[in-house]
C-alpha cells in the first residue's frame, strides 16, 4: 500500500503528469526547527542532469503546506509537496494498447481495470521518489549527528572505475540501450538493540522499504550473497570490545535482525532501465498481436545514477522509526 512505518510513517501520492506528487509525514516530534531549505540538499542529489539520466527538467521545489508552524515542527502530519511543470504526455498514448516490457504498464492496466493513469509511468514512476527523499531529509534531521547515513555507487553496468563507468554510460546512450548498477549504503552511529524481531527485523523492515524503490531488484546485508560460499570461520566476526564493536562486518551491522553496534552496511542492485528506445517486441491489445514497440519519452539510461540519495532516504526513515520504536 502506500504508508509506511509505525511511529515514524510515510504515506506517498501522486503520479508523474499529475498536478503535483507528495508525501505526507505522520509522527514528527513538534519543535524541530524545519523549512524547505533543509529538503534542498538531497533533493538537489536526485536532481537529473548527469549524461545518462533524463533530459526531463524539473524544478523539484518543495512545498511543506502542513505540519509547519512558525519555522517549527507542529507535531501534526506534515505535508510536503512537489508540481510537475514539465510533463509530455503524448508519449505514452501507445503504451495505453502496447504495454512497454520491464515497465508497470501491463500490471497496473490488468490491477486497476485500465484505470491507472499510464502517463509517465503514473504512480509507478520513478519521480515519486522525490517526496521520499524529502521524508529522508526530515527523517536524517530527526536521527540527528550520531547516525550518519552515506550511499555510494559501487558498480554501473558492472564497472567500478569512474572513467570506465562514464564510457559505459556514453556506450549505453549511444546504443539507444540502459544500463544497471549497485549502490552500498552505510549507516554508522546506530547503537545496540534496534529492530523488532520476529517479522520487524532490521533486515526485514530495511529490505521491505528498499524493494519499494523502483527499478530495485536486490538487497543483501553485510557479506550478503557471498556467504553462501564461505565458511563460519571466515564468516563470523570476532568480537573485540564490550560495546560489541567486532573485527570484521560480515553481518553488516545486524545479528537476530537486531543492530549490533556495527555499521550497518547493505547494497542495493538497480535493474537497467525498462523504456529504452531500441526495438523492442510487445504484445498489442489493440490488433492482439506481438508487435514491435517504440517507447518514446525521456528516459534515465541509467537509474542506478540517481538512486544513491533514495536509497539512503529509505534507509533514514526505517532507521528513525526504530530509533522512537525503541525509545518506548
Ligand atoms: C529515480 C528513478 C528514476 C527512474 N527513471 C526511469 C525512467 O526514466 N524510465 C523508466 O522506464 N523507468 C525509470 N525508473 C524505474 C521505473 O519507475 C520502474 O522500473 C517501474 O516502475 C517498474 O517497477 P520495477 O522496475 O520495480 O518492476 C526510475 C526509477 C527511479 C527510482
Ligand atoms: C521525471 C522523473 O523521472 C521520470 C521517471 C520515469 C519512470 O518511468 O520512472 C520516466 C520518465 O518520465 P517522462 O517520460 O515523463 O520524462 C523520467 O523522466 C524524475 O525522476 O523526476
Amino acid at each position: 500500500m502506500n504508508s509506511f512505518g509505525r511511529k515514524f510513517r510515510v504515506s506517498i501520492f501522486g503520479e508523474s503528469h499529475g498536478e503535483l506528487i507528495g508525501i505526507v509525514v505522520d509522527g514528527v516530534p513538534a519543535g524541530i526547527a524545519l523549512s524547505e531549505a533543509d529538503l534542498n540538499a538531497d533533493l538537489d542529489r536526485r536532481k537529473a542532469g548527469a549524461k545518462g539520466t533524463t533530459p526531463r527538467k524539473e524544478a523539484d521545489e518543495p512545498h511543506i503546506v502542513s505540519g509547519v508552524f512558525n519555522g517549527y515542527t507542529t507535531g501534526a502530519p506534515l505535508t510536503v509537496v512537489f508540481r510537475n511543470t514539465n510533463t509530455r504526455s503524448g508519449d505514452y498514448s501507445n503504451l495505453v494498447t502496447q504495454p512497454r516490457p520491464g515497465h508497470a504498464d501491463f500490471v497496473a492496466r490488468e490491477k486497476w481495470h485500465g484505470y491507472s493513469d499510464y502517463r509517465g509511468g503514473g504512480h509507478f514512476s520513478g519521480r515519486i521518489t522525490l517526496g521520499i527523499v524529502a521524508a529522508g531529509a526530515i527523517a536524517k534531521k530527526i536521527l540527528g549527528g550520531t547516525v550518519k547515513i552515506e550511499s555510494r555507487i559501487l558498480e554501473i553496468g558492472g564497472f567500478t572505475e569512474p572513467a570506465d563507468i562514464e564510457a559505459a554510460v556514453q556506450s549505453a546512450v549511444d546504443s539507444q540501450d540502459s544500463l544497471g548498477g549497485i549502490i552500498e549504503c552505510t549507516a554508522s552511529g546506530v547503537p545496540v538493540g534496534w529492530g523488532e524481531p520476529f517479522f520487524d527485523s532490521v533486515e526485514a523492515v530495511l529490505s521491505h522499504a528498499l524493494f519499494s524503490i523502483p527499478a530495485v531488484k536486490g538487497v543483501e546485508f553485510g557479506a550478503g550473497f557471498a556467504a553462501a560460499r564461505m565458511r563460519g570461520s571466515q564468516h563470523n566476526d570476532d568480537i573485540v570490545a564490550s560495546d560489541g564493536t567486532t573485527r570484521t562486518n560480515n553481518a553488516g551491522g545486524i545479528n537476530g535482525g537486531i543492530s549490533n553496534g556495527n555499521p550497518v552496511v547493505f547494497r542495493v542492485v538497480v535493474k537497467p532501465t525498462s523504456s529504452i528506445a531500441s526495438a523492442q517486441q510487445t504484445f498489442n491489445f489493440a490488433d492482439g498481436k506481438v508487435e514491435p514497440l517504440v517507447v518514446r519519452g525521456r528516459h534515465d539510461a541509467c537509474i542506478a545514477l540517481r538512486v544513491p540519495v533514495v536509497v539512503e532516504a529509505m534507509a533514514a526513515i526505517v532507521l528513525c522509526d526504530f530509533s522512537m520504536i525503541s525509545a518506548d
